[in-house]
């Protein structure tokens, strides 16, 4: 895809999450890997309303190139990337069922969701919980980091979902599949479930290995 291309891809998917309310104010952040480094969505910018012309260039070192000045959370996705070599997007979210998971007291911290269906177990799989650092402290960057290697999606705690996945298009299919298991995990609440099992779980990585 040519650089363009690439910019006006963001935008329309940008404005799309936003447009649905997966995104609001000025929350969340994508970045894309290019020939020459990493298109990032501009810090303080809303998702939906971005100019393609103003999307923050990074080179591969993650120095600002041109472009307003970068997410915040510049770091966080490069500390991702830095640990997934086939990933080529990153989409992060304050999606709000997302969020809610990621404020109770009472969940599975190595893996925050079960697997309620066969899509999420194949977008998304095992999802551990960032402990909460203030949103673009380094710490916070390198605590992502530290999970990245074992997982290409991690929720941070009381913040929102962070997805890697080889396009934006498998990155935002991703996120929005989080999400709605967020929403289906918190309207089971008071019902006892049926997850999928160790062993329907194990078929669906075979069948569609990540
Ligand atoms: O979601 C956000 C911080 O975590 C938004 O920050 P930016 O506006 O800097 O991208
Ligand atoms: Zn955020």
């Amino acid at each position: 895809m040519s650089d363009a291309k690439i910019r006006e891809d963001i935008v329309r998917r940008a404005a799309s999450l936003y447009n649905r309310g997966l995104s609001f104010g000025s929350s969340g952040n994508i970045s894309v890997r290019v020939d020459d480094g990493w298109l990032m969505t501009p810090t303080g910018s809303s998702m939906g309303d971005l100019d393609p012309a103003r999307l923050s260039l990074l080179d591969p070192e993650g120095r600002h190139i041109s472009g307003d000045a970068p997410t915040k959370e510049a770091f966080l996705h490069m500390a991702m990337y830095a640990k997934r070599s086939g990933a080529s997007a990153i989409v992060h979210l304050h999606s709000t069922h997302s969020v809610a998971v990621s404020c109770l007291k009472c969940i599975d911290q190595k893996d925050v969701l079960p697997p309620l269906t066969a899509y999420y177990v194949m977008r998304v799989g095992k999802l551990p919980l960032v402990p909460y650092f203030a949103p673009g402290d380094l710490e916070l960057a390198k605590a992502v980091g530290e999970m990245a290697s074992d997982h290409h999606a991690v929720l941070l705690a009381n913040h929102g979902p962070v997805v890697s996945a080889r396009s934006l298009s498998d990155a935002v299919y991703a996120t929005e599949e989080l999400e709605e298991t967020a929403k289906l995990f918190l309207a089971l609440q008071a019902m006892e479930t049926r997850p999928l099992t160790a062993d329907q779980v194990a078929d669906l990585q075979r069948r569609f290995p990540s």
